[in-house]
């Protein structure tokens, strides 16, 4: 495959994602989402804005330890009237020693007259000095080039004049970004074709927003027009209808227009697993009907649909679910059921005969409590728990005989408010029942803390598990405060592994009992423990 045939991923969920309204990243959850992306095979991971606020300043202090991916720290160009060196904000962006620096700047002379209030020449003078400045500081540098489509239609000559700018200056990349979202993917097609004609194709990159629900469609038609580097989100995210959806966009440019990527085909088959994780993160039921990774992708239902599928799903499906890490759903067959488990558990390690009747006794326990809230797909160590107990191989660590959690809110000593919990936990370890009670900040912290008191002396290695996200979710939000909630744990252990369980109930202290217990068990059985 000749080198016009790669096309680069570049990720920018941490940075024009946290501009999504209502999202909130942390630094950790930017540093778990870039581990992510670079696992996936992403090219590029924007990680954020350095110096524009703490969450972005944090991330950029402890950069996260990428092997595949490259990480970008995002700034625009420097301020007018003054010099690129003494420019503050462009020091900031430049100081975090990222290896790749993405710049953004305008290149509508509209915009430069409008919202910079300066003329077009000072601000093409802008971007050359800022791309000059930075590839000083860092390997490779970008520009994006702000509101181009817009600019391009209104003043093509002044557009392109900063392009050309960027490029002189020494930018690896500019990236044409349809800042508003209003081009239609002919347009976009039409644009970068000339843009092409007289750039190298591999010096430019896409970028486009959602407001028309096109931005997948353009980005595919700048890839055809000749764009090597598609910038996007995970799942759309994005200032106000979103960026361009990358997890729809990889599969299109793999499979159906066979350009090569970052991603390997193994890692394309992890795409849905990508997708919904994130979407766990963030506390947001996945989209059930997103093309390629959505739970109704390739879901059967109509009757002509399921007779003729099952007699070849090419009948109805455009290509195999697998390729993406999707699962076929036919709702008249249990087949499709038995085969998803059979596949998980080889992605396990767990070896099982395929007529193994336990194989159909998980599938109905796993279908009843999906029916009753539970989502295994964020929580593989739940879900890798139940399927050894379903088959025998979980020892008995300890037998939970009872636990009680108590709120106080009251006022102190010093006349200060303060709300404090308390838990009793009471189990039985190797026969022997044992009884401890422990303070925390909230309830889970308390009954946590409680039941590391109690294992630790037997299993010492639970005192290097730690919990490091905690979420809840309505699932029946009409019931209220009766409503049945979702709790996901995230824990890490002092052996770098990492894992996600889950417990559902009506009680949201009972919900995140059972999905504390599960990491508990997990790191047990991680660890080689042999219980009772
Ligand atoms: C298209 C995009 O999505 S670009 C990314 C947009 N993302 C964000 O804005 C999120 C992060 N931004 C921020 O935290 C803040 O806006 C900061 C820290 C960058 C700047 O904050 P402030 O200094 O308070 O400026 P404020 O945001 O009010 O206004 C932007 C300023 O940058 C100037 N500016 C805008 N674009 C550029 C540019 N490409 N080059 C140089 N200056 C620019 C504007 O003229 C304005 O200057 P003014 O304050 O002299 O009027
Ligand atoms: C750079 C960017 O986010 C935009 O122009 O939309």
């Amino acid at each position: 495959m000749s080198q016009s045939d790669r096309v680069y991923l570049y990720d920018t969920t941490l940075r024009d994602g946290a501009q999504t309204m209502g999202v909130d990243f942390s630094a950790a959850d930017k540093a778990a989402i870039a581990r992510e992306l670079d696992a996936l095979g992403i090219d590029y991971i924007e990680g954020g804005w350095p110096g524009a606020n703490p969450t972005d300043d944090a991330f950029f202090a402890a950069l996260p330890d990428l092997s595949r991916a490259r990480l970008a720290a995002f700034g625009m160009t420097r301020r007018a009237g003054r010099s690129a060196a003494n420019d503050p904000g462009l020091s900031a962006v430049l100081g975090v020693g990222a290896p790749v620096v993405t710049l953004v700047g305008k290149t509508w002379d509209f915009q430069c007259k409008v919202a910079l209030g300066i003329d077009p020449d000072e601000n093409r003078r802008m971007v050359a000095d800022s791309v000059a400045h930075a590839t000083t500081r860092a390997g490779e540098v970008m520009f994006d080039a702000e509101h181009f489509f817009d600019g391009y239609r209104d003043n093509a000559a002044y557009a392109l004049s900063c392009l050309e700018a960027a490029l002189e200056a020494g930018a690896r990349w500019v990236v044409l970004c349809d800042t508003n979202g209003g081009t239609l993917p002919e347009e976009v097609e039409r644009m970068v074709g000339e843009v092409t004609a007289r750039l190298p194709g591999d010096r430019v990159g896409i970028h486009c927003h959602n407001d028309t629900a096109t931005a997948v469609a353009s980005s595919l038609a700048a890839v055809r027009a000749g764009a090597r580097q598609v910038q996007g989100t995970v799942n759309g995210l994005g200032e106000r209808c979103g960026n361009a959806d990358l997890i729809a966009i990889i599969p299109s440019l793999m499979l159906k227009m066979g350009f090569e990527t970052g991603l390997a085909g193994p890692d394309l088959a992890r795409l849905t697993q990508v997708s919904r994780k994130f979407d766990e993160r963030l506390n947001r039921a996945p989209n059930r009907h997103a093309a390629y990774v959505g739970e109704s992708a390739f879901a059967h239902k109509g009757g002509l649909h399921v007779s003729a599928v099952e007699k070849d799903p090419r009948c109805y499906e455009h290509i195999i679910p697998d390729l993406v890490g999707n699962r076929r759903q036919i709702l008249v067959s249990d087949q499709s059921g038995r085969s998803n488990v059979l596949s998980r558990f080889r992605e396990i390690g767990i070896e099982v005969e395929p007529d193994n009747p336990k194989i159909a006794h998980l599938l109905e326990e796993v279908k009843l409590r999906e029916f009753n809230g539970y989502a295994y797909d964020g929580a593989e160590a739940s879900f890798e728990l139940l399927a050894r107990e379903v088959l025998d191989e979980v020892p008995v660590f300890f037998s939970l005989n009872s636990f009680r959690v108590i709120d106080e809110r009251r006022w102190n000593a010093k006349g200060e408010l303060i709300t404090l919990s308390e838990a009793t936990v009471k189990a039985t370890i190797h026969g022997q029942q044992t009884m401890t009670v422990a303070e925390g900040n909230g309830p889970v912290s308390a009954l946590d803390t409680a039941l590391r008191k109690i294992l630790i002396p037997v299993y010492p290695t639970i005192a290097g598990l730690k919990l490091v996200d905690y979420k809840v979710r309505i699932l029946n939000p009409d019931a209220a405060t009766n409503a049945v909630t979702r709790v996901l744990i995230e824990s890490a252990d002092d052996r770098g592994g990492r894992w996600t369980t889950v417990g559902v109930s009506s009680n949201v202290i009972d919900a995140s009992y059972i999905a504390l217990r599960d990491s508990v068990i997990f790191k047990l059985m991680r660890d080689g423990e042999t219980g009772e």
